[in-house]
C-alpha cells in the first residue's frame, strides 16, 4: 500500500491526525520537498513527532525510477509532500506508475496553498481562472538571459476574462525559493519587452508563510509590490481580475491594498 499524505503548510503540526497516524503506522516513511517545503520545521523535527525515520527523496528519485516504490507492493509506505498531494504536483504519475505494478493507494490531504490563498486575500475561489508558475530565469547557449513569457501570457488571458491568477513561484535547488519581488520584476521586464500594460496598471497581492502564525499579505500596483519587503519564504503572488465589491473591501482592509481599488469593482 502507498498512502500519500500532505503535510499542510507551514511546519510539522499542520499535518492531520488521519495523516499522523497513518505515517505512525507506516513501514518505510519517504518525503519530497522539491515542490513544496514547510519552511517552519525540519526533517528532524517531524521524526520526533511522527517516532518514524523519515527519507528524503530528490525529484530524481521520484519521478524517475523510483526503485522505493518497490517496497510498496509487500509494506505500508507513507510518501510525504508539502500541502494537499496532488495540488499542482505531478504526483498523479506515481500514483499510476504505483497502480501498473499492482499496489494500491491512497491519499490523505492536507492544507493547500490553492485554498490558503483565497482565505487570506479574500479572493474567492471560484473566480480564479488557470494557474501560473514562473521559473528562474536561464542562460541560453549563446550566453544570454531567457525570462519565460508563459506566465505573463497566463494573466492576460485570465485578466480579459475578469479573472484572478494564482502564480507559483519556482523553488530551485541552487537558486532557491523566488521572491515576489523577483516574480514581478520578471513579469514587469516581459511587458516592457513587448510594449504592453497589463501589469503596470494591475494591482497584485503578494503573500508569505501562509500557514505561519503571522502570513504577510500585501496588495500594491505592481510597480510599487516589487519593492516591498516580503520577508522568509515561502512566497506566492495573486494577480486579481476584476473584483466583486468584497474582494477589493477585503484587499483594501485585510491586505493594506491602496483605497483606489475601491473604484475599480464590477
Ligand atoms: C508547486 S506549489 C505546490 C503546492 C502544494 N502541493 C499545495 O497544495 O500547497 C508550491 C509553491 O506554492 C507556493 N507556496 C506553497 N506553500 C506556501 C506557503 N505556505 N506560503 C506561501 N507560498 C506557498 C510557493 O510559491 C511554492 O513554490
Amino acid at each position: 500500500m502507498l498512502t500519500f499524505i500532505g503535510l499542510g503548510l507551514f511546519d510539522e503540526y499542520d499535518v492531520s491526525l488521519k495523516g499522523l497516524e497513518a505515517i505512525r503506522e507506516a513501514d518505510l516513511v519517504y518525503a519530497e520537498f522539491y515542490t513544496s517545503h514547510l519552511m517552519g520545521t525540519t526533517p528532524e523535527k517531524m521524526e520526533k513527532l511522527y517516532g518514524k525515520q523519515v527519507h528524503l527523496l530528490s525529484r530524481e528519485d521520484v519521478e524517475q525510477q523510483p526503485e522505493w516504490l518497490d517496497n510498496a507492493k509487500d509494506k505500508n509506505i507513507a510518501f510525504l509532500t508539502g500541502g494537499d498531494t496532488m495540488v499542482s504536483t505531478t504526483h498523479v504519475d506515481l500514483r499510476l506508475r504505483a497502480k501498473n505494478l499492482g499496489i494500491e493507494t491512497r491519499l490523505i490531504h492536507g492544507a493547500s496553498i490553492t485554498s490558503a490563498v483565497s482565505g487570506l486575500t479574500g479572493l474567492q475561489n471560484y473566480r480564479f481562472g488557470k494557474s501560473a508558475s514562473i521559473p528562474y530565469p536561464y542562460e541560453s547557449r549563446r550566453g544570454t538571459k531567457v525570462v519565460s513569457e508563459t506566465p505573463y501570457d497566463t494573466i492576460k488571458q485570465n485578466s480579459e476574462l475578469g479573472l484572478h491568477t494564482l502564480v507559483f513561484l519556482d523553488i530551485d535547488n541552487e537558486k532557491g525559493y523566488m521572491s515576489v519581488n523577483l516574480a514581478l520584476e520578471l513579469l514587469l521586464e516581459v511587458e516592457r519587452k513587448r510594449g504592453e500594460e497589463v501589469m503596470n496598471r494591475a494591482v497584485a497581492v503578494g503573500i508569505a508563510r501562509a500557514g505561519s502564525e503571522k502570513p504577510l499579505v500585501k496588495a500594491d500596483y505592481a510597480e510599487n509590490l516589487k519593492n516591498f519587503d516580503f520577508g522568509k519564504p515561502l512566497h506566492i503572488l495573486v494577480v486579481p481580475g476584476k473584483l466583486h465589491f468584497l474582494e477589493a473591501e477585503a484587499l483594501v482592509k485585510l491586505a493594506a491594498g491602496p483605497e483606489e481599488i475601491m473604484e475599480n469593482i464590477e
